[in-house]
């Protein structure tokens, strides 16, 4: 059994990965870092991690002293490096998957998103860098039809508040939520640099934060060089997931947040076109905890421990 650690484990992305990785044989949690419930049982946060297990508040030095096979990253983004670091120095064969966004522009860790950036780099890599929850849903919405289009692919975004964290902001002020949507970050958010660099296309993001906890949709428009079919449009999709156990097709009307949250996998659907075929929309629906996040880091993990990619998430 591969020994993981994970760094975060209180933070929501953490106890998800607390509950995906007990539901496989081949993958233990041997430590769970985390400072505001150190000393803690990591069952009060998740029955389901193994019951002997306690919070620890382990710096980056402490962490690479595990010498785990692998460590998970789920601390908010700026952290990441000192543990690289650490680790480069102390365990460099542990392989690291950080879940936030400070190595996704860095052409020597692993992007790690395997439906559309393929599979074949994952097999002894050691350093991955796992995509955002928007960056996911917006690459699938674009990645089937990126070379039939003349501009930038415009992604308009809505994600449920754990998609903000736990440390307190309006994002996740459920009082300041209450009855609203609460649009930010309308030009430059880092995840519209993460999906333009990782398609090599241009995009376009406004994101929008709601009421809901868990779940995400992304809808994209796509101008096309050329009218399109719907038969091809539709057909670019079907084509490019057809073999993936983690994406579902919803043909008969566009994918909804309840679609999406919750789920392990990524519903992808509602095409629909303009009458000239110049323009489409699709809309992809996902949970940002799960395909956004801990699942997608569980998939690179396995892969590249070459351990089955789908054990415990299908
Ligand atoms: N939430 C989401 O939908 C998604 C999140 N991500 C990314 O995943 C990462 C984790 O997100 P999320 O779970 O929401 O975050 P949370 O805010 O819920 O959790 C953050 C965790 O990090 C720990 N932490 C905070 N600061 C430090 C620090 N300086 N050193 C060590 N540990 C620290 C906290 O524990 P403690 O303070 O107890 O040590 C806590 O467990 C982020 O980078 C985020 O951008 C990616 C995709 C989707
Ligand atoms: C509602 C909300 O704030 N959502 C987050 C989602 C991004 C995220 O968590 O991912 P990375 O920071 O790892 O890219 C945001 O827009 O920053």
């Amino acid at each position: 059994m591969k020994r993981i650690g994970l760094v975060g484990a209180r933070g929501h992305t953490g106890r998800e990965l607390i509950r995906l990785l007990s539901r496989r044989e081949d993958m233990g949690l041997v430590f769970a870092s985390s400072r505001a419930m150190a000393g803690e049982s990591v069952t009060a946060l998740a029955s389901e991690a193994p019951r002997e297990l306690r919070f620890e508040a382990l710096d980056a030095e402490a962490v690479a002293a595990k010498g785990a096979d692998a460590v998970i990253l789920a601390m908010p983004n700026g952290e990441a490096a000192a543990y690289a670091d650490a680790i480069a120095q102390a365990a460099p064969g542990t392989v690291i998957v950080d879940l936030s966004a400070d190595f996704r522009f860095d052409a020597s860790w692993l992007y790690g998103l395997p439906e559309i950036h393929g599979r074949d780099r994952h097999r002894g890599a050691t350093r991955i860098s796992n995509p955002g929850c928007y960056a996911t849903a917006g690459q699938l919405c674009v990645a089937p039809v990126r070379h039939l289009l003349s501009g930038p692919a415009h992604v308009f975004g809505v994600s449920g508040y754990s998609g903000a964290g736990t440390t307190p902001s309006r994002k996740n002020d459920t009082e300041a939520l209450a009855d609203n949507l609460m649009p930010y970050a309308l030009a430059g958010h880092i995840h519209e640099r993460e999906m333009s660099r990782h398609l090599g296309q241009d995009v376009r993001f406004s994101p929008h934060v709601a009421a809901f906890f868990q779940g995400l949709i992304a809808t994209a428009q796509l101008e096309f060089r050329e009218p399109v079919t719907q038969e091809a449009f539709k057909g670019a999709y079907l084509d490019a997931y057809a073999d993936e156990a983690l994406i579902g097709f919803i043909e008969d009307r566009p994918p909804e947040i309840r679609d999406g949250a919750h789920s392990n996998g990524a519903s992808v659907g509602g095409w629909t076109l303009s009458e000239d075929g110049r323009r489409g929309v699709v809309v992809c629906a996902l949970d940002n905890l799960l395909k956004g996040a801990a699942v997608q880091a569980i998939q690179n993990l396995a892969l590249a421990l070459e351990l089955d990619e789908f054990e415990g998430l299908t």
